[in-house]
């Protein structure tokens, strides 16, 4: 499989990371362009054995897929590099945040084959959770293909496209709120006079802990935090000042404004750039 990415930060790499890892294709058949920023280009031939180029031109000749991995911001600037070069045989799959479907198809040509996808940066590990959805122009073959990428950087759900504003909320910046936890939970081990290695392995088995409690046992979260709760005892006390900052209803406020800055993120490329 030959695979392009427009756009070459840290999306790009963590798929690219994964690709690699599991033998999808090889350094020589991937291709990588940014902005401007060359060195940056060569960092990444250098470290994956991926080639660079800022031939448009012969990027798009050389591709199955086109991975388009710019900020939502530059979707426009990078549409108007490639246009040009288009062709029905191409698979599209974009991994921006907010822009939809119909606005690539509208920039893009309207026949072509489009995925959007939301991945997470736990890609550089294998452990991605994506959503993908696809145009009706997406063969079953690109679809393969599509599967391919993204099952090497994690898991993959198909979902209709009207899924993946909160898919990207949820799951796309999820690694985000995990680690904002730990950075409390790290800070609270100081304060509490531990030890801060020790603190950060326990913390990390404590997260890989209750992960793979949620995956095998099949029981709600709820139920697992109750078993944890004994009563009179430590975690109780925990919990209530949980629930006195009102921490859970802040984590559902969380993933709600991020779905609905998805959208506002999608909704302000449009109307900014009408073909
Ligand atoms: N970082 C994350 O956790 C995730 C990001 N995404 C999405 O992935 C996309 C990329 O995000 P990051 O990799 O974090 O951004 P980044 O800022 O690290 O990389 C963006 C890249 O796009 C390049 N670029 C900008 N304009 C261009 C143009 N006109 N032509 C060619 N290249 C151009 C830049 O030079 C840079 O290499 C965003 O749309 C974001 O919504 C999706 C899932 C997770
Ligand atoms: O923060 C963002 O906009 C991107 C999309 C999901 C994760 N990072």
């Amino acid at each position: 499989m030959k695979i392009s990415f427009i756009g070459a930060g840290s999306m790009a790499e963590a798929i690219i990371a994964g690709l690699l890892r599991k033998n999808i294709c090889r350094g020589q058949d991937i291709f990588v362009t940014n902005r401007e920023d060359r060195e940056k280009l060569t960092e990444l031939e250098d470290r994956f054995g991926v080639r660079h180029t800022y031939d448009m031109a012969a990027l798009m000749q050389h591709s199955d897929i086109v991975v388009l991995a710019v900020k939502p911001k530059d979707a426009h600037s990078s549409f108007q590099k490639i246009k040009p070069y288009v062709t029905s045989d191409i698979l599209f799959i974009s991994v921006m945040a907010g822009i939809s479907i119909s606005y690539i198809e509208e920039n893009l040509g309207e026949s072509c084959a489009v995925a959007r996808a939301m991945p997470n940066t736990s890609a550089s590990v294998g452990k991605s959770a994506t959503g993908i959805s696809f145009n009706p122009h997406v063969s079953e073959y690109q679809q393969k293909l599509a599967a391919e990428v993204f099952s090497s950087i994690g898991m993959t759900a198909v979902v209709k496209e009207n899924q993946l504003d909160g898919i990207t909320a949820l799951s796309g910046s999820g690694p985000a709120y995990i680690y904002y936890i730990v950075e409390a939970m790290e800070r609270s081990a100081e304060e509490i006079g531990l030890e801060a290695d020790t603190a950060k392995e326990l913390i990390l088995q404590t997260l890989a802990g209750a992960a793979e409690m949620l995956k095998t046992t099949g029981s709600e979260a709820s139920a697992l935090r109750k078993a944890v709760t004994s009563p009179g005892g430590t975690t109780e006390v925990g919990i209530q000042v949980l629930q006195k900052y009102k921490v859970h209803d802040a984590i559902v406020e969380c993933i709600k404004a991020a779905a609905e800055k998805s959208k506002r993120l999608g909704r302000s490329q449009e109307s900014k750039h009408t073909v």
